[in-house]
């Protein structure tokens, strides 16, 4: 059944035979892949573009769009064993739309324009789930209003428990990554993946070198703040970690798909669940991450 678009969204080509919904509202516009349920840009009204995208990402099918919200799930990372692709299958599937519709503004929820996308095991290379070998449904819900909310809901809709870790991998548009600031995080614990140690962070995160710290047990809501740049806020729910990540000169420059000094002009603030906060999902259960972005 096609599904019957709101004036508020129209739809372009996308990735491969995918397609980009984009969705205008009067507070903004955002631009959202079926590829990877991969948004790619939000535009405040009377704003800059709050997402990074590489001017090299690869949009073409098996490949990760580098930039925006790439969907982490249902592993974060490498595979536990090595055998599939770092950070899962869901960015490299295309996804299904099932619902857009426009919300009205009233005094217990800000209005603006949902739009559902969903994933099952059956919409996935049998070659991909064969490492994560699960029944289940996945449904990211964007809304676009004066915020801007990300979800991904993951049920289980096999007879077994699974375990799903998971990120929405969110690339921020910086100035200078080496002037941004991270709040927030002042006492919470984190993997630092670049040292291999644990450690506690003191005060907000600065960035002067390669950065991959997985924050624990932090429900806390961050902000990047920068000298003559809207401070960018991050508030999240059903999420229990938090990823800093930028890969600086030597690992950007080892990237293909991200120019020599494409490193600058981003940081990863990623609502996640990792490591110790990797979810256990039981069957018939359903749980929901949201990632909510403002600007100002
Ligand atoms: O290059 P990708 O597979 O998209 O991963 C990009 C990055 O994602 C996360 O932030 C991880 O913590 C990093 O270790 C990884 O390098």
């Amino acid at each position: 059944m096609p599904v019957t678009l709101p004036p508020s969204v129209h739809v372009e080509p996308g990735v491969g035979d995918a397609e980009l919904l984009v969705i205008e509202t009067p507070s903004g516009t955002a631009r959202l892949h079926t590829y990877g349920a991969h948004l790619v840009s939000w535009v405040p009204a009377d704003g800059a573009d709050v997402l990074w995208v590489s001017p090299r990402s690869a949009y073409t099918p098996g490949a990760a769009i580098r930039g925006g919200v790439p969907l982490c799930f249902p592993w974060f990372g490498p595979h536990p064993s090595g055998t599939g692709p770092a950070h899962g299958f869901a960015r490299t599937s295309v996804w299904r739309l099932v619902e857009a519709t426009d919300l009205p503004d009233d005094d217990a929820h800000p209005g603006g324009v949902a739009v559902t996308l969903a994933l099952t095991e059956q919409d996935v290379d049998p070659a991909l789930t064969s490492v994560w070998p699960h029944p289940f449904e996945a449904r990211v819900r964007l809304v676009v209003g004066r915020e801007l909310s990300l979800s991904l809901a993951v049920t289980n809709t096999g007879g077994t428990t699974f375990a799903v870790s998971e990120a929405l991998h969110t690339y921020l548009a910086v100035g200078d990554v080496r002037r941004a600031i991270v709040t927030g995080l002042d006492g919470a614990t984190y993997v630092d993946k670049v040292a291999d140690d644990v450690r506690v962070q003191v005060g907000p995160v600065t960035l002067d070198r390669e950065t991959d710290r997985v924050y624990t047990g932090t429900g806390a809501t961050t902000q990047v703040v920068e000298s003559g740049r809207p401070t960018v806020t991050v508030a999240k729910s059903g999420s229990r970690s938090t990823v800093v990540w930028n890969p600086w000169v030597a690992k950007a420059a080892a990237m293909a798909d991200v120019p020599d000094d494409g490193w600058t002009g981003f940081l990863c603030v990623e609502t996640a669940n990792a490591l110790d906060d990797t979810l256990t999902v039981e069957p018939g259960e359903t749980r929901t991450i949201t990632t909510r972005l403002s600007v100002g």
